[in-house]
């Protein structure tokens, strides 16, 4: 990865390191520092005094992070910030954004030191005074971040993911929470137990313990309607989005635009209703029957998205991830057993994993259940689905959301759960 600042070429990789460029060195790629010296490299920066080589004080940084939910809220907070007026920048899982245009496609979710500010700079030049960006527990981990100075930091909630790569939940919740360590200003799901942080600097969110922005009432009827409490006064928003979930995503972006921005919350409540959501997320494919997609992948997003349909009876089609976390699948299991009245268990990406064995760590978790499919080709198990809804279900496909590929391997084959459940329905024309 390059950076040219001033042209100056700065660099993480001792391979294109030499006389003439900067090898920028981080707990990532210290072990390389000797051959960037052998290349000829005469200037080491250390990562964290990036900072120091480019200015970054006319852009506002606002960086978040928790097991889900990331997405979701730094698009409802680009989202009002544009409809504000302000150019802005967004980086997460669904690529790289500068005002409403998509200049770069999925990636990481939080890119490499180098990364961060290569777009950050990127945004400045295209005149942007706010980056919002995703920040999941693998960059804070491998201090992808580091360096950077956040202007506000948002907790949406900790669960658990990725075991796989932290080994242990306590380690997971270690790492999260080691964001909110410093007294940046930051903006706290105070209805999470497992959030710890530097109370310094601290503004909080909330459904059900007090907080800076409480919500005191919602209701979902034609939409979702929202009062909140800030300092006692009382305020409301309206959305077209749907699930409990989402009532603290959206005040945890109001919230988080009116401590960035200082604007009337009135304003910013009005500047919201323009967000319809993000693609894959909770997204109604079809109303008849009832088909929608979401990007669930862990017991509790699954279990966020399940009880919110809980008059409905529910199909739902998942599968997980391989090379992933395995100790989520029999939890994921567990919660599908719970609320549907009809599983089908399918693939995900099953990556460099035997996806049978994926499937039959899933099914560890169901027990007793009546209705269950097992069905690994992923179009099919949609097909089987539709064919079973009638009136009163609703068809719930879980996991990739708006990805558009499968993993097989190290393989991408082209493949859309909205363009699979559309095709079948006849209604992609
Ligand atoms: C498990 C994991 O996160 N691995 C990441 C890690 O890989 P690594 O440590 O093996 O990398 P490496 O090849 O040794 O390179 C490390 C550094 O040394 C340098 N290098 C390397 C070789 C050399 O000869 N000389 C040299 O200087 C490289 O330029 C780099 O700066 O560091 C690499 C770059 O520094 C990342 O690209 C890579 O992400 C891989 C591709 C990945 O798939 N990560 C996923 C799991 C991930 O991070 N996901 C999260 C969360 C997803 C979500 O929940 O949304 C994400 O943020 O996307
Ligand atoms: N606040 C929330 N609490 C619990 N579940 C949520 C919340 N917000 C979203 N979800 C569920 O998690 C899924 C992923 O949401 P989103 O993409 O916003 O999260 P993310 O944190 O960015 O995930 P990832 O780390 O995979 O990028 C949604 O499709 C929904 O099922
Ligand atoms: N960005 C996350 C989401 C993955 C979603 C699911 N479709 C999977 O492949 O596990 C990850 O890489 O863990
Ligand atoms: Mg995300």
């Amino acid at each position: 990865m390059q950076l040219i600042i001033n042209n100056k070429i700065y660099t993480d990789n001792s391979n294109e390191a030499n006389k003439d460029s900067i090898f920028v060195v981080s707990k990532q790629n210290e072990k390389y520092k000797e051959l960037a010296i052998a290349n000829g490299c005469e200037q080491i920066v250390k990562a964290k005094d990036l900072k120091n080589h480019l200015d970054m004080s006319s852009i506002k940084v606002i960086g978040i992070t928790g097991t889900n939910g990331k997405t979701t809220t730094a698009a409802a907070i680009y989202s009002i910030l544009l409809d504000l007026g302000y150019k802005v920048a967004l980086q997460g899982t669904r690529g790289f954004f500068i005002n409403d245009e998509r200049v770069e496609e999925y990636s990481l979710t939080t890119p490499v030191q180098l990364g961060n500010f290569a777009h950050i700079q990127k945004a400045m030049q295209n005149g942007c005074s706010f980056f919002v960006m995703e920040v999941s527990s693998h960059a804070i981990e491998q201090k992808r971040i580091e360096g950077l100075e956040f202007a506000l930091k948002i907790h949406t909630n900790i669960t658990r993911d990725h075991l796989d790569y932290h080994k242990t939940i306590e380690e997971y919740i270690r790492v999260k929470n080691s964001f909110f360590e410093d007294k940046t200003l930051k903006l706290i799901n105070k209805d999470d137990e497992k959030v710890r942080y530097n109370i310094k600097n601290g503004f909080a969110y909330s459904l059900e313990k007090p907080s800076t922005y409480k919500v005191d009432a919602y209701s979902f009827k034609n939409g979702m309607h929202v009062m909140f409490n800030h300092f006692g006064k009382h305020y409301s928003f309206s959305s077209m989005m749907m699930g409990i979930f989402n009532v603290y995503n959206l005040m945890a972006a109001v919230a988080a635009v009116h401590i960035t921005t200082q604007k009337p919350l009135e304003e910013i409540c009005e500047a919201l209703e323009g967000f319809g959501g993000v693609s894959g997320r909770m997204e109604t494919i079809s109303s008849n029957p009832l088909v929608i997609v979401d990007f669930a992948h862990t017991p509790d997003g699954m279990e966020e998205v399940l009880k919110s349909f809980n008059e409905k009876d529910i199909i739902c089609v998942f599968g997980a991830g391989g090379d992933r976390d395995r100790q989520k699948r029999p939890l994921m299991g567990l919660v599908a057993a719970k609320y549907s009245k009809h599983i089908i268990v399918t693939s995900d990406n099953p990556r460099f994993e035997d996806p049978d064995k994926i499937i039959e760590d899933i099914l560890e978790g169901i027990k007793n259940h009546p209705n269950i499919t097992v069905e690994i080709n992923r179009k099919e198990a949609i097909k089987k689905a539709i064919e079973m809804a009638n009136d009163n279900c609703v068809v719930l496909v879980l996991g990739k959301g708006d990805e558009s590929t499968q993993i097989i391997y190290d393989k991408k084959f082209h493949f859309s759960d909205k363009e699979e459940i559309l095709k079948i329905l006849n209604k992609d024309k």
